[in-house]
């Protein structure tokens, strides 16, 4: 393992990995293996997940195909220096932010959407110039194989190296040392994650998961509302981070509420459900009973039915759930939606605040000043109002969490700035060492004078200020040289 790395590390050391033009052909690289590899690809996710191709391709590969556009289109920009504002005493010189590559990065991937998951942190690791160890999740193996052949193919093998492996592998990997690491998966393994990287003081963001609350207000269009909840629910059977976890209504809500998603659900999925080609399975034998248990002592107002043989569980809700009960305790990552009722929206709010910060907060409400308040008044690491989800796919969003449920962020220029390290730079001439007496022993009340004027002076933003600055600035220099030489 660790001769793997070095040499990943040596070939940073080249700096291969840091001319604009070679991150963009690595990207064009990779869009070309996601265009011509789709096939594969999406057979991969299928397998995995008992996904369809078409799911597969809606919900990972389309996704991929816009954060690669997206790159292209903005690189160069995103590469270049950003000047940076002067005072007094560097008027005369060049300041500017140069965003530049950590070096090594790792990125531990999870299942339940094993190719976006792996592959959009990919490309922001690329676009910052770093070099990358991958390792996709072993719980989703034919995509974890499927990324071990095709990568190499497409990209500089030496710069960009997948590792497969399970946790003896990941923990081995765990050990190395690395310039930042972006873990995907569950809140546990996210400490695991850095308290190994606090070792040797590496970066982390974390993108795990947590209880992600809906609230459904009374002013409200509960068709909507439900078809929305329905769809983002039941999607990947349920196994998706940002997927509303429970919904918070009061009591008299439920029944409808049963009722429309009941509705919504035939129509997704038809009368049965478990012939659809749209609605997936549990990844394993130990998430299926995990969620199994969740129903125990729970009244069942829809769904329930489950088939061990192939992992089915029913797109299923239950009503009148017990804050206490096991059910909302541990994130459910499942086709299960508790309704937990509550008096009114200060209630809810009360709910969320006492529990972990969640990934994702949603609230369906006609009333925009309601919607505003419940945000003002939680924490979440995203939200999204009168829909579900679809935060994640705006790549002008940062998508991170915020507490146990994640710390950092990604998707578009967010993953370009988590890969780089943006460094501060100062450019002086050997000249004019006059003005440098200033700050020279012996000090002096005068200097403190002059120290007050260049530093806290402040002039107003437009041009004739910064002339007023630069007319100040050459004459302090003359008259400090008159003073002190
Ligand atoms: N914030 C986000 O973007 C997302 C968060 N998640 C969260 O991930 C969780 C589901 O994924 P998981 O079952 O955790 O995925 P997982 O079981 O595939 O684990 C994720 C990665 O961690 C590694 N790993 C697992 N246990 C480990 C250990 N003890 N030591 C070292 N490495 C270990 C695995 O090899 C894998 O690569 C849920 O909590 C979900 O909310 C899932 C998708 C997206
Ligand atoms: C419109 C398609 C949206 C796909 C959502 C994919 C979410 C991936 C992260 C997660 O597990 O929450």
């Amino acid at each position: 393992m660790e001769s793997r790395i070095q040499r990943v590390r040596d070939a940073f050391a080249s700096g291969r990995s840091r001319p604009l033009r070679f991150r963009l052909q690595q990207l064009e690289a990779l869009r070309r293996m996601v265009q011509e590899r789709e096939k594969d690809i999406l057979q991969a996710i299928g397998a995995d997940l008992c996904k369809s191709e078409f799911n597969a391709y809606s919900q990972e590969v389309i996704t991929i195909l816009g954060e690669l556009d997206l790159v292209l289109e903005n690189l160069s920009e995103w590469v270049t220096a950003t000047p940076a504002k002067k005072n007094l005493l560097t008027m005369l010189d060049e300041a500017y932010v140069q965003p530049e590559p950590l070096g090594v990065v790792l990125i531990i991937g999870a299942w339940n959407y094993p190719f976006v998951l792996t592959i959009q942190p990919l490309i922001g690791a690329i676009a910052a110039g770093n070099a990358v160890i991958i390792k996709p999740s072993e719980l989703s193996e034919k995509t974890a194989q499927l990324l071990a052949k095709l990568l190499p193919q497409y990209l500089d093998q030496e710069l960009y190296a997948v590792i497969n492996g399970g946790i003896p592998e990941t923990t081995e990997l765990l050990k190395q040392r690395f310039d930042h690491i972006l873990y995907t998966g569950n809140t546990a393994v996210g400490r695991i994650v850095m308290e190994a990287a606090a070792k040797h003081l590496t970066p982390v963001t974390l993108e795990l998961g947590g209880k992600s609350p809906c609230y459904i207000d009374t002013d409200c269009d509960l068709d909507v509302a439900c078809r929305r909840i329905t769809w983002g629910k039941y999607m990947n059977c349920g196994q998706t981070c940002i997927a509303p976890d429970y919904v918070l209504c009061e009591p008299s809500l439920q029944h409808q509420i049963v009722q429309k998603i009941k509705e919504t659900v035939k129509e997704f999925y038809g009368e049965n459900i478990k012939e659809s080609p749209d609605y997936e399975r549990i990844i394993n034998l130990r998430h299926f009973k995990r969620i199994l248990n969740l129903l125990e002592g729970q009244k069942i107002a829809f769904g329930g039915e489950t088939d061990e043989a192939t992992r089915y569980v029913a797109p299923t809700i239950l009503t009148d759930v017990d804050p206490e009960a096991r059910v909302m305790q541990e994130e459910i990552f499942g086709p299960i939606l508790p309704i937990v009722p509550v008096k009114d929206a200060d209630e809810a709010i009360k709910f969320i605040n006492s529990r972990e910060k969640p990934l994702a907060f949603y609230i369906f409400s006609h009333n925009d000043k309601l919607v505003r308040r419940m945000i003002n008044s939680t924490s979440s690491g995203g939200v999204t109002a009168n829909d579900v989800i679809m935060h994640f796919t705006l790549s002008s969003l940062p998508f991170g969490g915020v507490g146990s449920s994640g710390m950092g962020a990604y998707h578009g220029k967010y993953s370009f700035d988590t890969f780089s390290h943006q460094r501060p730079c100062l450019l002086k001439s050997l000249k004019r060492e006059g003005a440098n007496k200033l700050r020279y022993p012996p000090n002096s009340q005068s200097k403190v004078d002059w120290a007050k004027f260049f530093i806290l002076k402040r002039f107003n933003r437009g041009k004739l200020g910064l002339l007023l600055l630069a007319l100040l600035g050459i004459v302090a220099a003359v008259l400090l040289k008159a003073r002190y030489y």
